[in-house]
């Protein structure tokens, strides 16, 4: 058993599943802010330094999970791990978000495709000298006939 307590809230815009943008590529310019429990704050120096940061969270919506599930961007199954579907077996979500500002240990976000009211998990800086990479493959992905930002969330993990 591995135990986590939340550091922080996220809010959004968001307050159903449905209808959301599915990824932050495709909710450019959505605000939203990082509440960051008072006692983890002073972990936040620095990170203003940094136009985009990853967020680790827990998709508190989510119950149970299926090891096969149709993507919001595909119509047939795929392995759950081939995807970024909110229902896993450990309901962890990632999204790299771009920074605006931190006031009073409040981050200021932008590109947000978090429900309101999501549990923070961890807080990383995005570096793309780390985090990405050149020549990539992207699976099934690279077939699907619309891009990201055309398509928004249904009822299909609810
Ligand atoms: C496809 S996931 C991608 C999230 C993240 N960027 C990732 O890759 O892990 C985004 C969808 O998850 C759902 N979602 C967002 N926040 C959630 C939460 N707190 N609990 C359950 N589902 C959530 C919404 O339907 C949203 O459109």
């Amino acid at each position: 058993m591995i135990e986590f307590e939340s550091i922080g809230i996220i809010h959004s815009p968001f307050r159903t599943l449905t209808g959301m943008p599915i990824q932050p590529a495709g909710a450019a310019g959505v605000p939203g802010t990082v509440e960051v429990n008072a006692e983890y704050r002073a972990g936040l120096q620095d990170l203003d330094g940094f136009s985009h940061v990853i967020l680790l969270y827990h998709f508190h919506g989510s119950r149970g999970f299926d090891l096969q599930v149709v993507p919001f961007m595909d119509t047939q199954p795929r392995g759950v791990f081939a995807t970024r579907a909110p229902k896993r077996p450990n309901p962890l979500g990632l999204s790299v978000v771009r920074l605006d500002r931190i006031e009073d240990g409040m981050m200021h976000i932008l590109d947000v495709d978090v429900l309101d009211g999501t549990p923070l998990l961890d807080i990383k800086p995005y570096v793309p000298a780390f985090d990405a990479q050149g020549a990539v493959r992207t699976g099934w992905i690279e077939s699907a006939r619309r891009s990201v930002a055309e398509h928004q969330a249904d009822d299909r993990f609810v």
